[in-house]
C-alpha cells in the first residue's frame, strides 16, 4: 500500500507543481549554458570557485543554478565542492531526457500557457505561437526553428526505435503492396523499400507532408518503387485505395480523438479484403515496463492537447482494441514493446 503522506511532505509536493516550470528553465539554461558538462567532466567534483573562474559567467548566475540544482537532486554540494549526480548525469547524457527536453523547450514550452483555454475549447490555443494552422499537421514543415528539428528528433526518436523490429514482423509476410499512412517524411517507406526489394510502397499524408517525403524518397533514388497520395483522413470521402496487403499506421491514431479514429479505421476497413493486413505501430502509456515510460507518455498527450490538436492522446492498449472491435478488425497478433522501443504492434484483419 502506498504510503500516506505526512501534511508537511504533502505541502513540499504542492510546492514541485507550483515551481515546476521554473525549476525546468533552470535546469535547460544550465545545460545550455555549459555549466553542468563542465562540472560532469569533473568526475570527483570541483571547486565552486573553480568553475567561476573557467566559466565567463557571474558567480550569481553559477551560485544560483547549483541552488537550483541541488534541490533538484541534479548536483550534489559538499562545502565547497560540487558534483553531479546520477539524475545529473541522465538529464545531460541520456538521448531521450535530451529529446524529451528539447521537444517540451522548443515545441511546447510557450503554448502551455493555454491548457486551460486548450481543454475549454478542445482546440490546440497554444499553437498560435508556432504559426496559424488549425492544426499542427499543416505546419509541421514550416515550423519556426528550433521547434522544427525538435518536433522531427521526438517523432523519431520513439519510431526509429521500433523501425528495425516492426521491419522483420511485417516483412515475415510477402506484402507487395504497402500503404504507409501517416507516413511523415517516409523514413519507414524508404526502410521498407530498403528491406524488402520487391514491395511498393505509397505513402499517405496531407499535401504539405507528401512534398518533404517526397523530396526524401528522390534523394534515395526510390521513385519507382515509392508512390504518393495526399489525402486527408479526416474527410471521410476521401476513400483509402483498394489494393494493399498491408496497411502501416505508425504514430499516426494518436494524433486524433477517439470518434476520429473510427472514421479512420471505417476508412481502412472498407479499402480490406480477408487479405489485407492492418498493423497498428502505438507506445500504449499502460502497457510499458518503466514508469519514466508512462510519466513521458501522458505528458506527450498534453502536447496534443495544447499544440496538435486539441483532443487527441496517447490512449491505453485496450482502448485501441475496442475501436479496431467496432469498425470491424480483429487483432489477430499482438507484438508487446518490441525491440529497445515503448512500442506495440498490434496485427489487424477484418473480421468474417
Ligand atoms: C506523429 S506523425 C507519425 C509519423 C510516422 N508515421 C512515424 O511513425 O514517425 C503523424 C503523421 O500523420 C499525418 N497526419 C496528421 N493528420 C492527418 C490527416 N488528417 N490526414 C492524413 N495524414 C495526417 C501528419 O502529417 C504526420 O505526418
Amino acid at each position: 500500500m502506498k504510503k500516506e503522506l505526512s501534511a508537511i511532505e504533502a505541502k513540499f509536493e504542492a510546492q514541485k507543481i507550483a515551481f515546476g516550470p521554473m525549476y525546468f528553465q533552470a535546469m535547460v539554461a544550465m545545460r545550455d549554458l555549459g555549466v553542468l558538462e563542465y562540472i560532469s567532466s569533473h568526475r570527483k567534483g570541483v571547486e565552486i570557485a573553480s568553475i567561476i573562474r573557467d566559466m565567463d559567467l557571474s558567480e550569481y548566475t553559477i551560485t544560483l543554478l547549483i541552488e537550483s540544482a541541488e534541490v533538484l537532486g541534479v548536483v550534489e554540494v559538499e562545502g565547497t565542492i560540487v558534483r553531479i549526480s546520477k539524475i545529473g548525469f541522465f538529464f545531460l547524457k541520456d538521448e531521450m531526457t535530451r529529446v524529451n527536453t528539447n521537444f517540451m523547450n522548443d515545441v511546447c514550452y510557450l503554448g502551455a500557457k493555454e491548457m486551460t483555454e486548450s481543454f475549454k475549447t478542445e482546440k490546440p490555443a497554444g499553437l498560435k505561437v508556432l504559426g496559424d494552422w488549425p492544426t499542427i499537421y499543416q505546419g509541421l514543415s514550416k515550423l519556426p526553428e528550433p521547434a522544427k528539428k525538435s518536433w522531427f528528433e521526438f517523432d523519431h526518436y520513439y519510431s526509429d526505435n521500433a523501425f528495425p523490429e516492426a521491419l522483420k514482423i511485417v516483412f515475415k509476410k510477402k506484402h507487395r503492396n504497402l500503404y504507409d499512412v501517416g507516413g511523415n517524411t517516409g523514413k519507414w517507406s524508404i526502410a521498407c523499400a530498403e528491406f524488402d526489394p520487391q514491395v511498393h510502397v505509397t505513402i499517405h499524408d496531407l499535401p504539405v507532408q507528401v512534398a518533404v517525403a517526397k523530396q526524401n524518397v528522390q534523394e534515395k533514388d526510390l521513385s519507382d518503387r515509392i508512390s504518393f497520395r495526399e489525402i486527408d483522413l479526416l474527410d471521410s470521402a476521401q476513400k483509402i485505395a483498394p489494393g494493399a496487403d498491408a496497411i502501416w499506421m505508425s504514430q499516426f491514431l494518436d494524433c486524433f480523438s477517439k470518434e476520429q479514429i473510427l472514421t479512420i479505421l471505417r476508412n481502412a476497413h472498407q479499402a480490406s479484403t480477408a487479405d489485407t493486413t492492418l498493423y497498428i505501430l502505438e507506445p500504449f502509456f499502460d502497457n510499458q515496463n518503466f514508469p519514466a515510460a508512462q510519466y513521458s507518455l501522458v505528458a506527450t498527450s498534453l502536447y496534443f492537447t495544447i499544440m496538435a490538436n486539441g483532443n487527441s492522446k496517447m490512449y491505453r492498449l485496450n482502448d485501441m482494441k475496442e475501436l479496431l472491435d467496432t469498425a470491424g478488425f480483429e487483432v489477430v497478433e499482438t507484438y508487446p514493446l518490441i525491440g529497445d522501443s515503448y512500442h506495440t504492434i498490434l496485427e489487424c484483419k477484418i473480421k468474417h
